[in-house]
């Protein structure tokens, strides 16, 4: 389908799914000062209608043009996600649906010539992602998963950090926890307790992070193996409600992580060098604040005689970054950055690897599950 030619320069979004996390992306494309919201769609137009209406009543839907005009740009509310795809006035489409129903959505997206920004997990199975990527680049259309922190100022800031061989030096660990506990209706009414729906649970929701952490880390290399457990379940046995997973890497390079549903809210990570130590403490949602922050630690133990001395020294570092809703914050700049490899005619390559990468290390972590945690090698 031929597109009409988008003379003002911006990416027109259509959403498919009134999800809650699509809330926080109205907001971000509305500030990401490339993109307009051009269509909402759900299953039931009374949802897409009342998504629409309250994020607008919060955030104004306005587009700015060249002349520094605003003006208010409501999006059409549609009742089905297939007529949304099929628009010619939709440049891409952003599926926050569960993982269990994506895969269909993200390919009609692609064969109709939408670029895709993809929630994540982003598959059910690593052979479901690679067919859902592929038919992205037969159709000449970007993929991208939903995962902010990749587009957060603090992770370059931190690899410079990371390249200091005399206060860190070489990478040796990688240790990651990202949970948060869920009432008591979560288990039968959200969809990351569901098997259809989100059939990796915490390890979906939760580990993805983890394991995309550990990868950043390791410079996009893959582990050679992984081990990982449930440690519960839900849905009759078979969706992860708290998982732990060792990553092992050539070069002595190893990674661990806990997730899970049934602890406090904790999103820490800690990368362990030869000689110092990094931490952050809010890895996937930065803590409210105007700056995004870590901690270089290089403690020292003095021994003599009688006197044991563990000297704290830890230098705190940060960029300037919003943590979220205003024009600098991460997601923000994920929604910015996609529309601009659109904008630009040069879909990232790195986008749709890492994604791939991501969804290859959760399946062989699930594999490791049902095998009781033994190791499994990836080729
Ligand atoms: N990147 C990030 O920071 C975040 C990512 N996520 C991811 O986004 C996805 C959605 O999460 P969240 O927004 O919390 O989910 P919600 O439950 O709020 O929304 C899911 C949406 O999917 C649509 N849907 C289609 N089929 C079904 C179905 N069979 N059952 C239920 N819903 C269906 C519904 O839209 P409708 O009825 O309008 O058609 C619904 O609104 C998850 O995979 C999650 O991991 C979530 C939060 C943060
Ligand atoms: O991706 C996500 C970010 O964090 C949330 C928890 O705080 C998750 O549940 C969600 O799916």
């Amino acid at each position: 389908m031929t597109q009409p030619k988008n003379c003002n320069k911006i990416v027109r979004w259509g959403f498919i799914g009134a999800a809650q996390i699509a809330r926080k992306n109205w907001k971000a494309v509305r500030m990401s000062g490339n993109g307009v919201v051009a269509a909402v769609a759900s299953r039931d137009v009374s949802r897409a209608e009342a998504f629409i209406h309250d994020c607008s009543m919060e955030v104004p839907p306005v587009v700015v043009g060249g002349d520094g005009e605003a003006t208010l740009a409501r999006p059409v509310a549609i009742g089905d996600y297939q007529a949304l795809i099929d628009r010619d006035d939709i440049d891409a489409v952003y599926i926050a649906l569960p993982t269990g129903v994506r895969k269909q959505w993200v390919i009609a997206a692609a064969k109709a010539g939408k670029h895709v920004l993809c929630e994540k997990p982003i598959a059910v199975h690593a052979d479901d992602a690679m067919e859902m990527v592929d038919a992205c680049q037969a159709a000449g259309v970007g993929f991208m998963d939903g995962v902010m922190f990749d587009h957060s100022a603090r992770l370059p800031a931190m690899k410079h950090s990371l390249g200091d061989s005399q206060r860190f030096g070489k990478l040796r660990r990688i240790q990651s926890h990202f949970s948060f506990c869920a009432d008591d209706s979560f288990e039968a009414g959200n969809i990351r307790a569901d098997a259809d729906l989100e059939p990796h649970g915490c390890l979906g929701d939760l580990g993805w992070y983890c394991i995309r952490l550990s990868l950043w880390a390791a410079d996009d290399r893959m582990p050679v193996s992984v081990s990982g457990r449930a440690i519960s379940k839900y849905d009759g046995g078979s969706v992860p409600s708290e998982f732990q997973a060792e990553l092992q890497f050539d070069n002595d390079l190893t990674a661990g992580f806990f997730c899970s549903f049934r602890c406090v809210n904790q999103q820490t990570a800690t990368l362990t060098g030869e000689r110092g130590y990094l931490t952050m403490d809010d890895f996937v949602l930065p803590y409210v604040d105007a700056e995004a922050k870590w901690q270089c630690h290089m403690h020292d133990l003095q021994i003599d005689n009688c006197r044991w001395n563990f000297g704290r020294h830890t230098a705190q570092h940060a960029v300037w970054e919003h943590a979220s809703g205003e024009a600098d914050s991460q997601e923000v700049h994920m929604v910015r950055d996609f529309a601009e490899s659109i904008l630009s005619g040069a879909p990232s390559a790195r986008a749709s690897e890492i994604a791939i990468k991501t969804q290859r290390v959760l399946d062989a972590l699930r594999r490791s599950d049902v095998e009781h945690g033994k190791w499994v090698t990836l080729a």
